[in-house]
């Protein structure tokens, strides 16, 4: 890749579109620019002052708030009221935690972070192979920040983003770099997924029969994120504040931390890294089909100056075609959100870019607008 960055000085507008060529459209990514030895944060990257982390909003002793990992095994066992308890009190009160037990083998959760490794370290322009209107399927797709050509500061991130059709399609058109560690780790947290559903509709005391849970969940997209060092952490994030569109979000994270959730009122908490644990959040869809007793936390993810950070988060979702809505009014007999086609609130998510949970005030019922 040709275009020459100067990496040690401010830089000119012409510069800053000479930049997002050389990060977003030749695929060089974030960690193009780090690797080129860059020494500053260039602007395009600085977030507003007021979104940047007050540290007096972080919460330091999350001991009342956070739940230590939920051990599904006790699903099986004498415990199981207990687990089931924690289950759905964590997902009503926060929308984050962690799970250990998870029938998910280590391996597997290690070998989909050497993965990411494996194929961020490629040359620029074996990932660029994967750039979008490049591609060779458009369900797999490399590039950088969240919406780059729409976001006003960008992210401190790179990733690869795969939704998954079938087998026959990934092995053909994913990376084969990281393709067999991608799909054993969707395999592997199928039954976890189903599990973790129907513990929480349970809770609400909605019963489905099988084929109607799996259609909120059906749907896999697996990214695998790249959050390079950083020479000033404090002015950009890895991911600005935002709540998950998916029903369900399984995140697998390496030892580096900076995932931080939002507590609201009070403020953001940090999930701290888990050898063997998987995050698990609400997603909005989940949100809306328990008419709000389950919590989309916002959330969002700094870098630091010393490591490359990984992870992998797979959201379950349901298909677009699939209607979504609450399967439960609240104790006075209302609802807060509409019933909407999933694709409508996924066409309006992506278009709105909103910052936080804006996005859910679409899927409010009229009556709450
Ligand atoms: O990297 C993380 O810890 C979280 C990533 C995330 O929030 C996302 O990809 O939606
Ligand atoms: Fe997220």
């Amino acid at each position: 890749m040709d275009t020459h960055i100067d990496t040690t000085a401010s830089i000119s507008s012409h510069d800053a579109a000479e930049l997002f060529k050389f990060v977003v459209e030749e695929g060089n990514g974030v960690k193009g620019l780090v690797d080129s030895n860059i020494s500053f944060v260039p602007s395009c990257f600085v977030h507003p002052l007021h979104e940047q982390i007050d540290p007096k909003q972080v919460i330091i002793d999350a001991s009342p708030y956070l739940t230590k990992p939920i051990d599904l095994s006790g699903l099986k066992g004498e415990d199981k009221r207990v687990v089931v308890d924690e289950l759905c009190g964590a997902a009503a009160k926060l929308g984050f935690f962690q799970v250990i037990n998870h029938g998910v083998p280590l391996e597997v959760m290690q070998l989909v972070k050497q993965a990411a490794h494996t194929f961020f370290n490629l040359s620029p322009e074996k990932k660029a192979v994967f750039l979008k209107g490049r591609t060779p399927c458009p369900r797999v797709v490399y590039g950088t920040s969240f919406l780059p050509e729409q976001e006003k500061s960008l992210g401190w991130r790179d990733n690869l983003r795969m939704i998954y059709a079938d087998d026959q399609e990934a092995m053909q058109f994913w990376p084969q770099e990281c393709r067999d560690a991608v799909l054993n780790y969707l395999r592997a947290t199928n039954k976890m997924i189903h599990e973790i559903l129907n513990t929480l509709l349970k809770g609400l005391g909605v019963k489905l029969d099988e084929s109607t849970m799996t259609q909120y969940i059906e749907d896999r997209v697996v990214y695998l994120n790249y959050y390079p060092n950083c020479p000033n952490p404090q002015l950009t994030f890895g991911a600005s504040r935002h709540s998950d569109m998916a029903t369900l979000t399984i995140l697998l994270q390496d030892d580096t931390g900076g995932l931080f959730f939002k507590v609201e009122d009070k403020g953001w908490i940090e999930i701290p890294p888990v050898e063997g644990a998987l995050v698990i959040n609400i997603g909005d869809t989940l949100e809306i089909l328990s008419n709000g007793r389950y919590k989309s936390a916002e959330h969002r993810v700094t870098v630091n100056s010393t490591k490359a950070r990984v992870s992998v988060p797979i959201f379950a979702s349901p298909r677009s075609g699939t209607m979504i809505g609450p399967l439960l009014p609240d104790k006075d007999g209302n609802t807060l959100y509409r019933k909407l086609l999933f694709g409508e609130y996924n066409a309006y998510y992506f278009k709105a870019n909103n910052l936080g949970k804006k996005s859910l005030d679409y899927a409010k019922s009229t009556e709450d607008k």
